[in-house]
């Protein structure tokens, strides 16, 4: 089943409304825009969990493969708003040559601790830009043997779209833009952000 994918709603000026500050963050000075203040996420979350739970109705839990760092705080709350068991794998692959580009070559960091053969495994990603990560990381599993892979993305712009790669489960499509925060870096910071955002032209370098 694939879920309704929703646009964020209208960018505000960070530090504008109290829900994108679940948490002092101060890089205010550093940011243009709130994409998607935290409650919005947190509502999306939870209606993708629902979602993947009413389509997994196993004997065997789900494995969840985060693929880091990027998802990281995205698996930690969708495992928590899953209503399901469910057991968690992590994975670290990169393909970004510089901070805001892809090298076109994907390298595993850190591969599964575990076997996943005969295993339902959702990957859970925090976002779909190019594809080439996502495209390249299910043909990686699919060699390995699991039952089924199924795939829940937060995020996912638009050149994802034209590749030909089945996304089952989708939060925002979001415009063709570098995006910030809820684990998404640039030159490691900003991870730890409660929100996405877009960084101000002068953090850029
Ligand atoms: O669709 P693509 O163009 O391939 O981009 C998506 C990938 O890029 C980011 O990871 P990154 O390689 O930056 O590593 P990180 O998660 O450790 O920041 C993100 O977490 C995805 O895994
Ligand atoms: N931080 C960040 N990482 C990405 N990796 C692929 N696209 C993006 C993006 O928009 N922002």
């Amino acid at each position: 089943m694939t879920t309704a994918v929703s646009a964020p709603a209208e960018r505000r000026a960070p530090g504008s409304d109290a829900t994108d500050s679940g948490a002092p963050h101060g890089y205010a000075d550093e940011l243009s825009a709130v994409l998607i203040d935290g409650a919005t996420l947190q509502a999306k979350i939870a209606e993708l969990a629902a979602a993947v739970a009413a389509d997994h109705h196993l004997d065997t839990p789900p494995l969840l493969v985060c693929v880091l760092k990027g998802a990281v705080m995205f698996v930690t709350d969708f495992a928590r708003a899953l209503p399901i068991p469910a057991e968690l794998e992590f994975m670290a692959v990169t393909s970004y040559g510089s901070a805001t580009s892809s090298s076109g070559v994907v390298r595993i960091l850190k591969d599964l601790d575990r076997d996943i053969t005969g295993r339902r495994v959702i990957i859970v990603e925090d976002i779909i830009d190019s594809g080439l990560t996502l495209s390249w990381l299910l043909k990686n599993l699919a060699t390995r043997g699991p039952a089924a892979i199924d795939v829940v993305a937060l995020l996912r712009k638009p050149e994802a779209v034209k590749v030909d790669i089945e996304v089952d489960y989708v939060g925002f499509d979001i415009p063709n833009e570098f995006v910030v925060g809820y684990g998404l870096d640039y030159d490691e910071r900003y991870r730890d952000l409660p929100f996405v955002g877009l960084l101000g032209e002068h953090m850029y370098r």
